[in-house]
């Protein structure tokens, strides 16, 4: 197995809470990793750690490495900018600009100095098709990203990430504002995604984690509870708690 990001025991504060407590992972590169745990667990707060989203909000602080591309992300040398570049992230809610489809996907190229037009349709044309969307969109690229479905603004959101040519996809629940229809079809589209790119991804689903992730983690106030393939994990939970969780006795 290929290590993509290494976690060593990371501690997250906000002020003098205690959000995440030694946290140990190594995410496998070009794989599915999800993230389950009950609210307030820390998921998120350990996703946006990931590319340092969590530095954009005061008073917080860091113990421990996170590993990426041989460097700590948190290392001086590291220009955050590139840092996102590299390690994008898709949000639970679908958040285009108010701009157009077209607008919405060369966004990040444009602001990273592309200009030549040949060069940015090419962007749009790629990332929208990565992002299975290009179909649906292709004769209306300059109508309005928010004349969009829901579904079909999160896969925007998707390719707007892709068109950075990540190699980490970061996903906070991007489905939990979506109908069952446009949830199966981001499931598909991540199925896909996972032969260029490395993805994890926070769900509240544990249905969801099973159907789409190798890897699960198990987080619980804070902690990492347990780790591992995520068809072992459902069948043959180590930890009680895990178990618990999963069989939905939890609490
Ligand atoms: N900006 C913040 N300032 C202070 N505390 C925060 C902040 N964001 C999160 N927390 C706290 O950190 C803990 C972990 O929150 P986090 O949002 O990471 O959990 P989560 O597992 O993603 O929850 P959910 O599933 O409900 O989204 C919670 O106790 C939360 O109240």
């Amino acid at each position: 197995m290929s290590v993509k990001i290494n976690v060593k025991n990371l501690d997250f504060y906000y002020g003098d809470f205690k959000a995440l407590n030694d946290i140990n992972i190594e995410i496998e590169e070009k794989k599915v990793t999800a993230f389950i745990g009950p609210s307030g667990c820390g998921k998120s707060t350990f996703i946006r750690t990931m590319n340092r989203m969590n530095d954009l909000i005061d008073g917080t602080k860091h113990t421990g490495e996170i590993i990426y591309d041989g460097q700590d992300i948190y290392s001086p040398k590291v220009d955050v900018v590139e840092l996102r570049k590299k390690v994008g992230m898709v949000f639970q809610k679908p958040n285009p600009f108010p701009k157009s489809i077209y607008e919405n996907v060369v966004f990040g190229p444009k602001r990273h100095g592309i200009k030549k037009k040949s060069e940015l349709d090419k962007i749009v044309e790629t990332s929208l098709k990565d992002a299975a969307l290009w179909e649906e969109v292709k004769d209306r690229l300059d109508s309005s990203a928010w004349s969009l479905s829901g579904g079909q603004q999160q896969r925007l959101c998707i390719a707007r990430a892709l068109a950075m040519k990540p190699d980490v996809l970061l996903m906070d629940e991007p489905t939990s504002a979506l109908d069952p229809v446009a949830t199966s079809k981001i499931e598909e589209l991540i199925e896909e995604l996972k032969d260029k790119y490395t993805i994890v991804i926070v769900t509240h689903s544990m249905q969801q984690a099973g159907r789409i992730s190798d890897n699960t983690a198990f987080f619980l106030m804070g902690n990492l509870v347990e780790y591992g393939e995520t068809s072992r994990i459902f069948s043959s939970p180590e930890d009680k708690r895990t178990e618990d969780y999963i069989t939905g006795r939890f609490g």
